[in-house]
């Protein structure tokens, strides 16, 4: 996508160096756009962990150019499994992360040391360039569902929670591809755009790119989301995803369940956008199975804006006294899911269905 007519991925291999990565520091958004150069394994784990870069795809694909990192400082077998392991307990719900370390891993082992460092960069830019052309399709395929909305001639509503645009993945976005692609061909699209407490994807993110893009949007709180479904202001609902179990059990930012029981409260199709990597075929109960990441409790009792004097500032909203507890995702069961909008098309949230989607994966 472009930020301010240039042209951006939200990762990529220095062009001057042709090794060190380049990240867009999303902590940062929507008030500046820091390009932050890593150059160590450490580097990127924190990266992951911080939540510089987030987003089921991209920690996947930021993953992928960690264990490339770790290779150019030492490529042997004891570095490349300490790399896996470091990656891999940065975040634990993301299935996207354990799909990427696995094919690093599988790749690499077999190699000798030597050739590992070139293995890994063009294997993490195949991760890339791969999430590119499958977020594209999974554009094309949600496209069709935002043009049905529109044949009643009035503008189309979708409510989105957290992010799930381009920033999210490598390009293109997932649950936001459809989005742009609509805006793009003309369809009079808007989106409410609910905040997600507690780290404000919605806010600072969603709503960061959706201006970028020109694309009309408001952003409203996580409460709000309910109230302009009972009112038929929201023709669909759009999310995305961080693992999908083999039934059709969705794992989202929390607070996306309340979403999909508003939905199903109101009649309002509730679909999940997601590339054939987030699904986890080895688990089908998905509030049982998934592991919930519990994030520090300083992300609920403080937040982190733009004062009036145009300086960053924390604040705490809570007070000392209080104890805080932060779950960062939740599980939508399947039953509650209108659809999946997959880079091979839309599919139900069934397990039937995606066995049969995705034969050569399940
Ligand atoms: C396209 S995956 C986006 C997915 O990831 C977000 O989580 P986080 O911001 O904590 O990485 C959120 O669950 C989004 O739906």
């Amino acid at each position: 996508m472009k930020i301010d007519g240039t042209p951006y991925r939200s990762i990529w291999v220095d062009e001057t160096d042709g090794w060190s990565v380049r990240i867009i520091d999303q902590t940062k958004l929507p008030w500046s756009v820091d390009l932050v150069r890593l150059t160590t394994l450490e580097e990127m784990a924190h990266a992951i962990k911080a939540m510089l870069v987030r987003g089921a795809p991209l920690i996947g694909a930021s993953a992928a150019y960690g264990v490339a990192l770790a290779m150019r400082t030492d490529a042997s077998d004891a570095a490349l499994a300490q790399a896996l392991d470091v990656l891999g307990t940065t975040r634990p719900t993301a299935i996207n992360l354990r799909w990427a370390l696995q094919r690093m891993g599988e790749l690499l082992q077999k190699l000798e040391p030597s050739a590992r460092i070139g293995a890994a960069y063009a294997e993490a830019a195949k991760i890339c360039d791969e999430d590119v052309a499958v977020n594209e399709a999974i554009g094309r395929n949600g496209l069709a569902l935002i043009q049905e909305k529109a044949k009643t001639g009035k503008r189309v509503n979708v409510l989105t929670h957290c992010n799930a645009g381009w920033i999210a993945t490598v390009d293109w976005g997932t649950a936001l591809a459809p989005i742009y692609m609509a805006h793009d061909s003309g369809v009079n699209v808007h989106v409410w755009v609910e905040e997600t407490r507690p780290r404000n994807q919605g806010a600072s993110l969603t709503a960061w790119e959706l201006s970028k893009h020109g694309v009309p949007h408001t952003v409203i709180a996580d409460n709000a989301g309910g109230h302009y479904m009972q009112h038929g202001e929201v023709d669909l609902v759009i999310v995305g995803t961080d693992r999908v179990t083999r039934q059709g059990d969705v794992c989202n930012k929390i607070g996306t369940y309340l979403k999909a029981l508003a939905a199903r409260d109101n009649g309002v199709p509730f679909w999940v956008a997601l590339p054939s990597s987030t699904v986890d075929w080895t688990i089908r109960d998905g509030v049982s199975e998934i592991p919930i990441e519990e994030r520090a409790a300083s992300e609920v009792t403080t937040m982190t804006g733009r004062a009036m004097d145009g300086s960053i500032a924390t604040v705490r909203i809570v007070p000392t006294s209080s104890p805080a507890a932060n779950p960062a995702f939740d599980v939508t069961p399947a039953r509650l899911v209108t659809g999946l909008i997959t880079e091979r098309g839309l599919c139900d949230a069934t397990e039937a269905a995606l066995t049969e989607m995705f034969s050569d994966l399940a």
